[in-house]
């Protein structure tokens, strides 16, 4: 019996990739440096921020330089928990699932707590999940597991279903052994049939009935 359910943020909830996009643009401006195209930019979501400013760099084929990276990752995170452009949305539907839903709620997330709890307090859904597991809340970030072993503890200890939209998401779940729920209008670049999953959905309206249908059984990942 599922005790909980554990969501992903960027590109499972909320489509943030126009923010993530206006944000590197400011930055590589501010740098003296071209912009990179929209759908590059959301290609690099998934990891965290330290991860996307490696991406990042990387596509401007700029010197590999630990000092310059970590600059660029905080000045990033000022911007990004500001949000000056409020660009984010929530998928269509996700409201309305969310509210559907009759058990406890957490987010597992590579997006840093501070930028995660002023979209969360813009959202109005700060309240909706009691336990958040950001990118900077434990050394590691997802795909290691302990994310979502820690999100399993808070919650509780499971059983749990984790509903993400990544490689990411799926190397995470699969790693702690747990099933993925994988929402596909995200960020994912790999075929579906590729990534490891219990079921997936393409439209929020879908995900209520998915979870009632595997929360009984619990069948493994
Ligand atoms: O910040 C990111 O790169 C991705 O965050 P996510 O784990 O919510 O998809
Ligand atoms: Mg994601």
């Amino acid at each position: 019996m599922v005790s909980a359910l554990i969501f992903d943020l960027d590109g499972t909830l909320v489509d943030s990739a126009p923010e993530i996009h206006a944000g590197v643009t400011q930055l590589l401006a501010e740098e003296g440096l071209p912009p990179l195209p929209f759908a590059t930019v959301r290609g690099f979501i998934g990891g965290g921020v330290p991860t996307l400013i490696t991406r990042v760099m990387r596509a401007l084929a700029l010197p590999e330089d630990p000092a310059r990276h970590a600059d660029l990752c905080a000045r990033f995170e000022r911007r990004y928990e500001d949000s000056p452009d409020d660009l984010t949305r929530p998928y269509p539907g996700v409201e309305a699932a969310l509210d559907a839903l009759d058990l406890p709620l957490a987010l597992c997330t590579n997006k840093p707590e501070g930028p995660t709890r002023a979209l969360l307090a813009r959202l109005g859904w700060s309240a909706r999940f009691p336990v958040l597991v950001c990118g900077d809340s434990l050394p590691s970030r997802k795909p290691d597991p302990a994310m979502l072993h820690h999100a399993i503890a808070a919650t509780g200890g499971g059983p749990v279903l984790f509903v993400g939209d990544s490689e990411v998401d799926a190397e995470t779940a699969a790693r702690a052994g747990q099933p993925l729920l994988l929402y596909t209008q995200g960020y994912r670049k790999t075929p579906l049939a590729d990534l490891p999953h219990l079921a997936a959905f393409d439209h929020w309206d879908a995900l209520p009935a998915l979870v009632s249908h595997h929360r009984k059984g619990h069948p493994p990942a």
